[in-house]
């Protein structure tokens, strides 16, 4: 597949595509409101929006305020009933000196008293009507190629609109290298009317509609059949419990979507046509009637409901807090097609993943260093590996400061050759942590979980779940910014909940319910991972570092207590929960991290363990949001959360190959296992 020059592609077929597109995002969108289940809404409203101020049951038992909203400055502490399964072993009775004069108790999480969190605005509550998918209940996977047609249709019809002066979607940073044809035949056009026609006619009698001529999205069925498989070396104890009742279920995830740049999600829409337009300038801009109808924030996401303390606190706040940036439009010409991987000079390898090789590399025209990710195609024998297909989608698509930015796609002499043009980060969080002699301070893990949940926000707000969030995936700079990397296993998510694969994030961050298979997963999984990350920020340390799932939720179980009925409703029925598992009773992850310590161990306030804890709460249904934890007390009390400008730096990692130094430091299993499997692979060429 070479770079294809398209210079005309404007046919009458494009703008009639178009026109039918819009047509069918518009019946969509009707039929969406009307039909589309609302038990999701219900849920989605309740993770999202729903934490108002209603007291919960906590994982343990304990009611709980899971508010974004913060709860009154002095709430009476959680009832004082015995222990419970998950429930304290012991507190550390002294607090973290400079701590504000808020720590009036509030009920638990996992048994653990929290603190209660300041007064503030209320959070602008996004109302999100539904998701931006659209299905295919026939199951009828497209093929990689039609996903692949689909991509450069939208893109070709993205050149042509104007924009729109709301969302700047930065979708498509050039053409895809997957454009195989871009010349829209008749045949196409009368497909299009037919299947409207169809589709108005299933309208009627079959509630979920069918719709995936204009996805960019392909069938999660694949994934469970491609991805999955990879990431899983394991016996789980979901397995070991009900064996062979792997069933193969199509998902719902066709669909589109568009982000606007207003950095912290705020802002975005999602596509239920799939169309983006493009200015004569070659911006893509979002038309807002063909999209849902995301409720708009105002202001920046970061600040808009931080609960500051004083006017001087708030813009000490300012300046700590990741910065939206306006981000400067991308002027993609459509036309040009692909750059080729030969206006690039190699530098060396940073590293290898399951799904890509990443080089650090010289644009020969510009001068300017970024890494090239070049997409695996080894095993594939189909075409395109739809991971890579999803990850690049995604990565063009979005635009945040917490999310390492693709700058286009390019192109090697042969078809097998495509290559992702990222920004370089100089490290990654992992590579990093093992460079240094002492953990992060409290005020450092404040700076950078700060930039990673309002990355996450963004995902979740933008309906995609990561779903592979660990410290390889976390880039660092030496401007202190961190960015979520790796989309490969990343997927959209929508109403209602659809089985999923439960074999995805590593095992080390991944969370109860997965690993006790679930098949039925949401945010919540990423927001655990970022529990564990939080941890590992503290101590320098993995906090549950198993080597298989049963070892795994052991490790967990030992720290956090053997999770129940009462403290996690839902867990009995859960395929793994009736394996043996060690009895804990209590949770001592307050051991772990005290709030003074006399041996140099990592400490941890009691706000700043009040948000670990809701980030590891059992019940996903109750761990806390992103959105809820940006807005969390931790992040307002002394010490501050550090400065970007004054975050450590380290020597460039990333100018070394760091494969083989990671595999001989890493205990983690499916590394090792991975580093078995590309052991036959060496250089062979210029980017190979
Ligand atoms: N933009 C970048 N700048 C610098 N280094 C990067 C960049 N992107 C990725 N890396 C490095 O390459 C490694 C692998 O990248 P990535 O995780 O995207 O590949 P992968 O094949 O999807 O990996 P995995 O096996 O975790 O799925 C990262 O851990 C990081 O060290």
């Amino acid at each position: 597949m070479a770079a294809g020059r398209h210079g005309g592609y404007r046919s009458y077929g494009v703008v009639r595509e178009r026109e039918l597109d819009l047509e069918a995002s518009r019946r969509s969108k009707e039929y969406h409101h009307r039909h589309r289940h609302p038990s999701h809404h219900r849920d989605s409203e309740r993770r999202r929006d729903g934490d108002r101020g209603r007291d919960r049951e906590l994982s343990n038992g304990y009611s709980h305020r899971r508010s974004p909203h913060p709860p009154p400055r002095s709430r009476p502490s959680g009832r004082a009933e015995d222990r419970e399964p998950g429930e304290v072993s012991s507190g550390s009775g002294s607090e973290e000196s400079g701590g504000r004069l808020v720590k009036a108790r509030e009920p638990r999480v996992n048994g653990v008293a929290g603190v209660s969190r300041e007064g503030g605005a209320p959070s602008p509550s996004k109302k999100r009507k539904h998701s931006p998918l659209i299905w295919d209940r026939n199951g009828s996977m497209p093929q990689v190629q039609d996903v692949v047609r689909n991509i450069t249709e939208v893109d070709t019809v993205a050149a042509e609109l104007p924009l729109a002066d709301v969302s700047t979607p930065s979708m498509a940073g050039g053409r895809s290298p997957m454009d195989l044809d871009v010349s829209v035949d008749s045949q196409k056009v009368e497909r299009l009317q037919e299947h409207e026609q169809t589709r108005i006619m299933e309208e009627e009698e079959y509630p979920t509609m069918i719709n995936i001529l204009t996805s960019r999205w392909v069938d999660a069925h694949d994934e469970e059949e491609e991805v999955a498989p990879k990431k899983k070396k394991t016996v789980s104890p979901v397995d070991s419990v009900k064996r062979g009742s792997t069933k193969k279920v199509t998902s719902p995830e066709l669909g589109e979507l568009l982000v606007g740049k207003n950095s912290g999600g705020s802002s975005s829409r999602l596509s239920d046509s799939g169309v983006v337009r493009g200015s004569a300038n070659g911006d893509l801009e979002v038309d807002r009637d063909d999209y849902m109808d995301l409720e708009k924030e105002t202001g920046d996401s970061s600040s808009s409901g931080r609960m500051l303390d004083t006017d001087s606190e708030s813009d000490a706040r300012r300046s700590r807090t990741p910065e939206p940036t306006q981000s400067s439009r991308r002027c993609i010409n459509m036309l040009q097609g692909c750059r080729s991987v030969d206006e690039f000079q190699r530098l060396n390898k940073i590293n290898e993943g399951t799904y890509g090789v990443v080089f650090r590399v010289r644009d020969k025209k510009t001068g300017e260093i970024v890494a090239l990710k070049k997409v695996k195609m080894e095993k594939e024998r189909e075409g395109f590996p739809l991971t890579s297909l999803r990850e690049i989608n995604i990565l063009l698509s979005f635009h945040h400061p917490s999310i390492v930015d693709v700058k286009e796609v390019v192109v090697g002499s042969s078809v097998n050759d495509t290559f992702m043009v990222m920004e370089y980060m100089e490290h990654d969080l992992k590579g990093a942590m093992e460079t240094m002699k002492q953990p992060y301070r409290q005020s450092e893990v404040k700076c950078l979980m700060l930039q990673l949940l309002e990355g996450v926000k963004y995902l979740h707000d933008n309906w995609v779940l990561h779903r592979d969030l660990k410290t390889s995936n976390l880039l660092l700079n030496n401007r202190g910014e961190l960015k979520i990397c790796d989309f490969g296993l990343s997927r959209q998510y929508g109403s209602p909940l659809k089985p999923y694969t439960q074999l995805v994030v590593t095992l080390w961050y991944r969370a109860p319910e997965l690993l006790l298979g679930a098949k039925e997963y949401s945010t919540a999984i990423d927001m655990w991972s970022l529990g564990c990350i939080m941890a590992e920020l503290l101590s320098k340390e993995p906090l549950f570092n198993g080597k298989t799932e049963i070892d795994q939720l052991n490790k967990i179980f030992r720290i956090l207590g053997t999770p129940n009925e009462q403290i996690w409703p839902g867990y009995s029925k859960l395929p793994g929960a009736s394996a043996k598992f060690v009895k804990q009773q209590y949770n001592r992850l307050r051991n772990k991290f005290p709030a003074a310590s006399f041996t140099g161990g990592p400490i941890l306030s009691e706000a700043g363990f009040d948000l670990l804890n809701r980030l590891l709460t059992y019940d996903p249904e109750k761990r806390i949001s992103a959105d809820a934890a940006l807005k969390h007390e931790w992040f307002c009390e002394i010490p501050l959360p550090t400065s970007k400008d004054f975050m450590p730096t380290f020597p460039a990692l990333n100018e070394q190959d760091r494969c083989m130094k990671k595999y001989m430091k890493s205990p983690d299993p499916l590394e090792e296992q991975r580093m078995k499997e590309q052991g036959s692979i060496g250089d062979r060429g210029l980017f190979d």
